[in-house]
């Protein structure tokens, strides 16, 4: 049986008094792509950012690696989120005073690894990006910050990789590019939870929850 990367245990969350997840159970599993469809502002953002440990649920248990994340302290959990997460948001959210190739290495300046940039560089060049190493953010269109934002959350090879919308605002060759990428990590053995719209990437993936009144229903 494949180990459980994610678990999420009865999560509500409510903004002010509307309630957007009531009673949330989710398993994501190592070495498997899951996707999370729903209606626009259902509450699948929300629900990711959740189960990323960057926003805390009303109630509910959060189990990273089978291990329950309650009562862990500030800077503890953000060890977890730098040790074992890799995140694409909606929107890239590059530095903009920093290269593609800066941008890519943001994060791993203290994990001792050698050779990151000969490493950042050959992630960006297999992302379709080798010749935009040195621009900036303003020099790139959506597309190509996409992809640099990817290379960002690849890079330390998370153990769990979540992707918001990951195909938006992407032409075909460039959705495949982000697409296969995606799926090499869950191949690779991450546990990769995509969140979108996109019915072609959801179709491909091997479980999918919707979201639709604050409930979460397997579909498959
Ligand atoms: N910080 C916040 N404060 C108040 N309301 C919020 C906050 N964040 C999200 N919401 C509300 O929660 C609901 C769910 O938002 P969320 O972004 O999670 O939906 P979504 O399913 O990801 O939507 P989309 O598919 O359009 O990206 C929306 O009605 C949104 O306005």
């Amino acid at each position: 049986m494949k180990k459980t990367g994610i678990e999420l245990k009865a999560i509500h969350k409510s903004f002010g008094k509307i309630s957007i997840l009531r009673g949330i159970n989710f398993v994501a599993a190592a070495g498997t792509t899951t996707v999370i469809t729903g209606n626009s502002g259902e509450g699948k953002t929300t629900l990711l950012s959740i189960m990323g440990l960057l926003q805390k649920p009303a109630s509910g248990s959060i189990l990273i690696d089978e291990k329950d994340v309650a009562g862990t302290g500030i800077a503890e959990l953000s060890k977890i989120r730098a040790a074992r997460f890799g995140y694409l948001f909606q929107t890239p959210r590059l530095v903009g005073s920093l290269t593609a190739l800066e941008n890519t290495l943001v994060c791993t300046a203290f994990s001792g690894i050698s050779n990151m940039r000969e490493k950042a560089a050959a992630l960006l060049d297999s992302l379709g990006m080798s010749k935009h190493l040195d621009y900036k953010p303003e020099q790139l269109s959506i597309g190509q910050m996409r992809r640099v934002a990817l290379a960002r959350a690849l890079i330390m090879k998370p153990a769990i990789l979540l992707a918001d919308e990951p195909t938006n605002d992407l032409d075909s060759e460039v959705s495949q590019i982000v697409t296969s990428s995606l799926f090499k990590a869950g191949e690779n053995g991450a546990a990769v939870v995509i969140v979108t719209h996109d019915r072609s990437l959801a179709a491909k993936t091997e479980c999918e929850y919707n979201l639709a009144g604050g409930i979460l229903h397997q579909i498959r």
